[in-house]
C-alpha cells in the first residue's frame, strides 16, 4: 500500500474563501487540532502579507509540532525572507505554469519563470530552507513546459512538486493520467492541489492517488478559494472506502475539528458530518 502524506492548506487556501479571516488565536488552535489529528503537513500562512499574518506563522512556528509547517511564497526573496523571519525553513514556493497565467496574469515569459525559479529557489536551499515547488494552473498548462519545470526545480534541489488545479477544471480521468504522466517523466514526489470548482475536488484528489501523488493537499470542510478545495475528511472516506487505506484518523477529534473550523469561518460544517449547521458569532 502507497502511503499518503495530507498536506493541510486550511490555513492558507481555506483563508482565501471569500468572507473568512481567521485570528492569530483560532490560528494556532487550528495548527493544535491538525497536529494531534496527524497530518503530515500545515501551510500556515503568507508571511509576505504582513502583520498579523507574521504573527500567527511565527507562534504556530514556535508550537514545535509534530507536522511539518510550511509557507507559501511567490519566487520573490523577499518573501522567503519573511518565511525565514517567522522562523519556517520549509518554504513553498509558487511559480506560474500555465501561458494564460505567464502571459496575461504576470505579463512575462516563460524563460521569466525558470531563471527566477532558479534564483529563489537556490536562495531559498542557501538558508537552509526545504524547498517545495508549485506549479500554479498546472491543468491548463503546456505538459513539456511542465515536465521542463519540474525537471529543473528538481535539479535546483526541490523535494517536492505541487500540482495545482487552481481554476478547478480537471475531472478524474484526467487527473490520473496526467500525474501518472508526470510522475513517470520526472520522477519527482507529486502533491495534488484541487480546487471544487466542478464539484470534483475529492473525485480528482482520489484520481491523483491512483496516479502516484503521495502528497494530497486539502482543507477542513474544504473551504478555500471560489468553490473551495479538497476536503480532508471527504479525502480520507473516499480513501479508506474505495483503496481501503484504513487512515485511522480519529473521529471525534476530526469531527470537533470541523465544527471549531466551520464556526471560525461562518460556513457548515462538512457533509461528512452531517446536517448540522455552524453559525459564526
Ligand atoms: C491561486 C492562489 O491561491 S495564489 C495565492 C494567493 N494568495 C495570496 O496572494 C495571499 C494574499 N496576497 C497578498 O496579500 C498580496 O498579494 C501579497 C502580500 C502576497 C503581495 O502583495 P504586493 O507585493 O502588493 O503585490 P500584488 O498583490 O500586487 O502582487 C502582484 C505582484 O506579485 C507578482 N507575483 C505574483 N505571483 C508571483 C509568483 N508566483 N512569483 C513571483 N512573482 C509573483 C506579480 O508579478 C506582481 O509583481 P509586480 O508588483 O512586480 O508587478
Ligand atoms: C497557489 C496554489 C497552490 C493555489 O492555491 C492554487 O493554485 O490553487
Amino acid at each position: 500500500m502507497e502511503k499518503v502524506y495530507f498536506v493541510d492548506t486550511t490555513l492558507r487556501d481555506g483563508e482565501q474563501a471569500p468572507g473568512v479571516a481567521f485570528s492569530v488565536i483560532e490560528k494556532v488552535c487550528i495548527a493544535r487540532m491538525l497536529d494531534q489529528l496527524g497530518v503530515s503537513q500545515i501551510e500556515a500562512g503568507v508571511p509576505a502579507m504582513g502583520s498579523p499574518e507574521i504573527e500567527a506563522v511565527a507562534a504556530i512556528s514556535r508550537l514545535r509540532l509534530n507536522a511539518v509547517v510550511s509557507t507559501w511564497n511567490r519566487m520573490v526573496i523577499g518573501d522567503i525572507k519573511a518565511s525565514l523571519a517567522c522562523g519556517v525553513k520549509n518554504t513553498h514556493i509558487t511559480l506560474p505554469a500555465s501561458d494564460i497565467h505567464i502571459k496575461h496574469k504576470l505579463r512575462k515569459d516563460r524563460f521569466w519563470v525558470i531563471e527566477s525559479m532558479r534564483r529563489v529557489v537556490s536562495y531559498a536551499k542557501e538558508h537552509g530552507c526545504n524547498v517545495t515547488v508549485g506549479l500554479e494552473d498546472a491543468s491548463r498548462a503546456d505538459l513539456d513546459f511542465l515536465i521542463q519545470l519540474a525537471g529543473q526545480a528538481r535539479r535546483e534541489g526541490a523535494s517536492r512538486l505541487r500540482f495545482a488545479d487552481t481554476v478547478g477544471m480537471l475531472e478524474p480521468f484526467r487527473t490520473r493520467q496526467v500525474i501518472e504522466l508526470l510522475a513517470a517523466e520526472t520522477g519527482i514526489d507529486i502533491e495534488f492541489h484541487g480546487h471544487n470548482d466542478f464539484g470534483m475536488a475529492t473525485a480528482n484528489t482520489l484520481a491523483a492517488y491512483k496516479g502516484g501523488a503521495k502528497y494530497l493537499s486539502t482543507t477542513i470542510n474544504g473551504i478555500g478559494e471560489r468553490a473551495g478545495n479538497c476536503s480532508f475528511e471527504e479525502a480520507v472516506a473516499a480513501l479508506n472506502h474505495f483503496e481501503k487505506l484504513g487512515l485511522g484518523f480519529d473521529n471525534k477529534l476530526l469531527k470537533q475539528l470541523c465544527y471549531y473550523v466551520g464556526k471560525a469561518a461562518g460556513r457548515a460544517t462538512s457533509a461528512v458530518y452531517g446536517p448540522e449547521i455552524v453559525v459564526a458569532n
